[in-house]
């Protein structure tokens, strides 16, 4: 009678290994021969090994088509192409009549087509990984499928047909019987389950986990594993019964010491049995079901990641991505002799879930592990081993040191040169004119700098190292927790690495600590050279003589492109208004660079008797419907103080466009005004309230500056006089006004106009 998958099969039950179950395909076959003398090679492929399940019972109901097809004992195809039964109409056969026929997709895998029962899927996969085992080979057996496609048939069986664990596990104590007269053993085990993204030890459920150690005879195995069995998280599903809820982890540690040489030997072995994969969308779960599905398929899906990764030999594998993957970091590409046993079901139903398994499986083909031997001689001691591998950290750490010195002096020298390069430059040619005091005190501070670079470099040397030290005790620490002994020796090991551990981590904090002081010094040295340099009188000279150069490299004040020509752009544009010329781009242009170089960026509108401010006239006629009809608004310029500019304004704000009533202001203490006034003598600034409701005028008008009138009243004639060689000139080249005008534009900002108006 077939009892629950939790009822673990134990040694008792071997005798009844008969019944015949599956078809068992093989993707690159197995080492088959291999004895416990051979070495396996540095590096192999994974061994992938298909299984194809019987049709259930509901499968078989629903007479569902069958899609995985073995053609000889290398080839699987996926989804064949039937031999349609011939349509016939009057006696005539009749092409494309049977339209609810799928296409097919012929997919070729390669196989082994004799039914297996689980005896001899062990035989040929995971047998062979008992000598490896023994040789100091890490190894790992993993089964993925979707859900109910049966790997918890394939890892643990039934009591009648015991599973892949149960066989490798029988055979592992075989062979410790039989090398038990040579060697001495020592077993550890761990059965963990990854449930939700939790990790739960099925050995020992609710406290953290441990490794549980000293597994010394067959029976008391078999006996924890089928204790975790019971433990493991199972609940029934629509494609499986005894649905498995969470992925099983079963590790076997093994320490083997050679009675004779003293060499000892430790290896890992691994058998997992994931969860099923299952689509959201079939099997339409809600609440703690639809959660588990969801972190099955996001670890399923992180193992998908890492196999691909791992496939196209990329450098960087996404194994934190899951708690699964990180657990079978070791198992997939690394130190490890693995087999996954790919578990499909044959029938239509599980169409898709069965291509993607065998998608994964021939991706998975292609994973390289890199696998050593682990060796230790037992002649040295824990301690010895760690005191050995503390001296090669040693040596590797001194040789590091050596290649970083080299690399300070290096770093040293270029300061150095560019420490002189800057004090030749500001003593230069004339360092003889340059006091010897001055020269002193330069040298010093040029010489305290040096030493605070040294101080520099050496502190980040040390931290350097502090920080490879600790990563090499982290290290150590990592192996000795890979020996599955735990003998005083191993947890006075490890209590030492920790007080290491804790002192590198302050001498690193305090170093840092340390060099943010030295960078602080640093530069305080260089303000106080900048302070020398500016104070001391003939360098400052020099200094200033320098600045003025146009090739000099130091900083220069930023001066606006048109902040120079201010006073010729103005006098341009007065003369064109003068003559009708000023288009109203033009004007726009013309006010738009002398906001810019008056520096009036941050323009603020503001109701003058309210005193409501509002940030832009846009701002005003797009979004703020209630203040487009306030008729009077005065514009202050808010750094007036600073930048010796006020700017005033009143504006009528009509619907659809404000417009400036008028403005005035003073730059610099000039006064100028828009509109300008008429025309009179005088120099007096007007008062503001009178012009409050002048409309704006778009004839000629006055040069804008007091100075500027009192030069149009003295000679009525200069201008024309001016212009009239500006008209020829426009006149010669046949330009059109707006061309003449961007070019006095262009003109007065390269300094043309300047000669011609001054
Ligand atoms: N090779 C086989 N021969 C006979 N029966 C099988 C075989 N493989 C699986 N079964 C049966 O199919 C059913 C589902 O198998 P199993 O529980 O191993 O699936 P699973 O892949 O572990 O599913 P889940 O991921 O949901 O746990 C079980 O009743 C099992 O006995």
């Amino acid at each position: 009678m077939v009892k629950s998958k939790r009822d673990i099969i134990t040694p008792r039950r071997r005798g009844s290994l008969t019944k015949k179950s599956t078809i068992v395909k093989v993707l690159s076959r197995p080492n088959s021969g291999v004895q416990a003398t051979l070495i396996q090679p540095a590096n192999a492929n994974i061994r992938v090994v298909v299984r194809v399940r019987p049709a259930n019972s509901r499968e078989q109901d629903a007479d569902c088509r069958n899609v995985v097809k073995v053609i000889d004992d290398q080839m699987l195809v996926f989804d064949p192409k039937e031999d349609a039964q011939a349509f016939f109409f009057h006696g005539v056969q009749q092409r494309g009549r049977d339209l609810l026929k799928k296409s097919h997709k012929h997919l070729q895998f390669m196989c082994s087509p004799n039914d297996k029962t689980n005896e001899e899927i062990f035989k040929e996969s995971t047998y062979s990984l008992i000598t490896s085992l023994m040789d100091g080979y890490n190894c790992s057996v993993f089964a993925y499928g979707a859900t109910g496609a049966g790997k918890t048939y394939t890892m643990t069986g039934t009591p009648d047909t015991p599973g892949i664990t149960f066989l490798t596990m029988t055979e592992l104590f075989n062979k410790h019987q039989e090398l038990s007269v040579e060697r001495d053993f020592e077993l550890g085990i761990t059965y963990l389950e990854v449930y939700n993204e939790l990790v739960k030890d099925l050995l020992n459920p609710g406290p953290p986990l441990q490794l549980r150690e000293d597994g010394n005879t067959p029976d008391e195995l078999f006996s924890l594993l089928e204790e975790g069995n019971k433990n493991r998280t199972q609940h029934p599903t629509d494609a499986n019964a005894e649905s498995s809820r969470s992925h099983a982890v079963f590790q076997v540690y093994i320490q083997m010491t050679f009675k004779g040489t003293g060499e000892v030997r430790t290896a890992k072995l691994s058998m997992i049995d994931l969860a099923g994969s299952e689509r959201g969308s079939a099997t339409g779960y809600v609440g703690a079901r639809f959660t588990e599905g969801a972190n099955i398929n996001k670890s399923l899906l992180a193992l998908g990641n890492c196999i691909n990764s791992l496939a196209d030999g990329q450098r960087h594998v996404p194994y934190r991505d899951s708690k699964l993957t990180r657990l079978l970091k070791d198992s997939l590409g690394g130190n490890c002799q693995t087999v996954m046993i790919a578990n499909v079901s044959p029938s239509s139903m599980s169409y898709e879930d069965t291509y993607n398994t065998l998608k994964y499986a021939t991706r998975a083909k292609k994973i390289k592990s890199n696998m050593k031997r682990n060796v230790v001689n037992v002649e040295l001691h824990v301690s010895n081993y760690i005191k050995m591998v503390e001296e090669l950290q040693k040596e590797n750490i001194s040789l590091k040191q050596q290649l970083a010195e080299k690399g300070c002096v290096a770093d040293m020298q270029k300061a150095y040169d560019e420490l002189k390069e800057q004090f030749d430059r500001i003593c230069g040619s004339g360092s003889a004119n340059v006091g010897d005091e001055l020269l002193e005190k330069m040298n010093d501070l040029i010489q305290e700098k040096m030493e605070m670079m040294k101080r520099q470099f050496q502190l980040q040397k040390t931290e350097m190292q502090t920080n490879m030290r600790r990563k090499l005790k982290e290290e150590t620490d990592a192996r000795l927790s890979d020996f599955c002994v735990n003998t005083p020796e191993k947890r006075e090991a490890h209590r030492k690495i920790g007080n290491v551990l804790d002192r590198c981590k302050k001498q690193e904090n305090a170093i840092k600590g340390d060099i943010v002081r030295v960078e602080g010094l640093k530069e305080d040295i260089d303000e106080k050279l900048e302070d020398l340099v500016k104070e001391y009188p003939q360098l400052k000279t020099r200094n200033q003589r320098e600045a003025r150069r146009p090739d000099h490299p130091g900083p220069r004040r930023q001066v606006h492109p048109h902040g120079q020509n201010r006073a010729l752009l103005k006098s341009c544009y007065v003369q064109l208004q003068g003559h009708g010329f000023v288009t109203a781009s033009l004007r726009k242009h013309y006010q738009e660079i002398l906001h810019e170089c008056q520096g009036c960026k941050n323009v603020k509108w503001s109701e003058s008797d309210s005193g409501v401010e509002a940030t832009s006239t846009a701002a005003l006629a797009k979004d703020d419907e209630p203040k487009r009809n306030l008729q009077k608004r005065k514009m202050e310029e808010p750094t007036a103080d600073t930048m010796d500019t006020t700017f005033t304004m009143s504006v009528n704000l009509t619907p659809s466009k404000p417009k400036v009533k008028m403005c005035w202001g003073t730059t610099h203490g000039e006064r100028w005004d828009w509109p300008p006034p008429p025309k009179r003598l005088g120099l007096s600034p007007r008062s503001p309230r009178n012009k409050g409701e002048q409309e704006p005028s778009e004839g000629p008008s006055e040069p804008s500056t007091a100075l500027g009138r009192l030069r149009q009243e003295k000679n009525p004639f200069s201008n024309f006089v001016k212009h009239g060689f500006l008209a020829f000139y426009v006149f010669i080249m046949g330009l059109p006004l707006k061309k003449y005008c961007d070019l006095c534009h262009g003109f007065a900002s390269r300094h043309a106009w300047q000669r011609w108006f001054a």
